[in-house]
């Protein structure tokens, strides 16, 4: 008997196709033939139920948390967290998966789960946006030395970590405070009971930082079950952040 899974897209907005794009190919290689692995499209509470793993992808994370607050489904996705499934959050969905965000627009909410703090827009506006042709992922994805392209549209950085773990506050030292990285204060917080939940809750683990031009922003990071990249590798060619999920996060289980 194949052993079933079910990943699910949130689909409220932003590039969900994309996603499913990659692991519809991925999912038909010869080595899953094991398993009979479904990707749906979620928009609604009673479909994510049955996912054992979840995407939220790119888009716009004030549109996304106001619209999935608005269908009911903001909560279900909180119980999702909580249950420890796999999720992981690509750009606005990094954003929405933060304990703490800065620069936050007025109504946004988080589902949280990471306990990490998020600067929105960090780069500045659209114009800003830029792509990292060949990067390095190799410390945490076997032999993927050169990823293309990571793709940054109006990304947000990870500013701090563990920022939830009481003992230890522990801030990354990138920001002096002129810094146009660093200037917006308007912040929201997720609720407690999304990071409370658990005792033994795994420490948050850098994967990826930018290189020294970019003052080494951390862009990558993964916490138990959770991962969360400010880039977009859904809208790259490159499907192997992809099979990387699946085989370390969702088949894991
Ligand atoms: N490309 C993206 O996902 C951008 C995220 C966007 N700036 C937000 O706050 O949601």
């Amino acid at each position: 008997m194949k052993q079933k899974i079910k990943l699910g897209v949130l689909a409220i907005q932003g590039a969900f196709k994309e996603h499913i794009h990659h692991f519809e190919k991925i999912i038909e290689k010869e080595q899953y033939q094991d398993y009979e692995i479904e990707v749906v499209e979620i928009s609604q509470a009673d479909q994510l139920i049955s996912c054992n793993a979840l995407v939220i992808p790119g888009g716009e994370s004030t549109s996304i948390s106001i619209t999935a607050e608005r269908i009911g489904l903001l909560e279900p996705l909180r119980d999702f967290i909580r249950k420890g499934k796999p999720v992981w959050g690509t750009c606005a969905g990094l954003i929405l998966l933060a304990s703490k965000i800065t620069n936050a627009s007025a109504g946004q909410k988080l589902i949280g789960g990471l306990d990490i703090e998020v600067q929105r827009n960090a780069f500045g506006r659209q114009l800003n946006s830029f792509a990292i042709p060949k990067v390095d992922f190799s410390s945490f994805i076997p032999g993927c030395k050169d990823f293309q392209h990571a793709v940054f549209i109006r990304a947000p950085v990870v500013t701090a970590i563990n920022i939830f773990n009481n003992t230890t506050d522990s801030f990354i030292k990138n920001n002096d405070n002129n810094d146009k990285y660093f200037n917006n204060q308007s912040v929201v917080y997720a609720p407690s009971y999304a990071y409370n939940f658990e005792e033994k809750k795994p420490q948050v683990e850098i994967l990826s930082r930018l290189d020294e031009s970019h003052k080494n922003l951390i862009v990558a990071v993964r916490q138990g079950q959770i991962l969360g990249t400010a880039f977009h590798p859904e809208l790259s060619k490159d499907s192997r952040f992809h099979q990387w999920f699946l085989e370390e996060f969702v088949l894991k289980l």
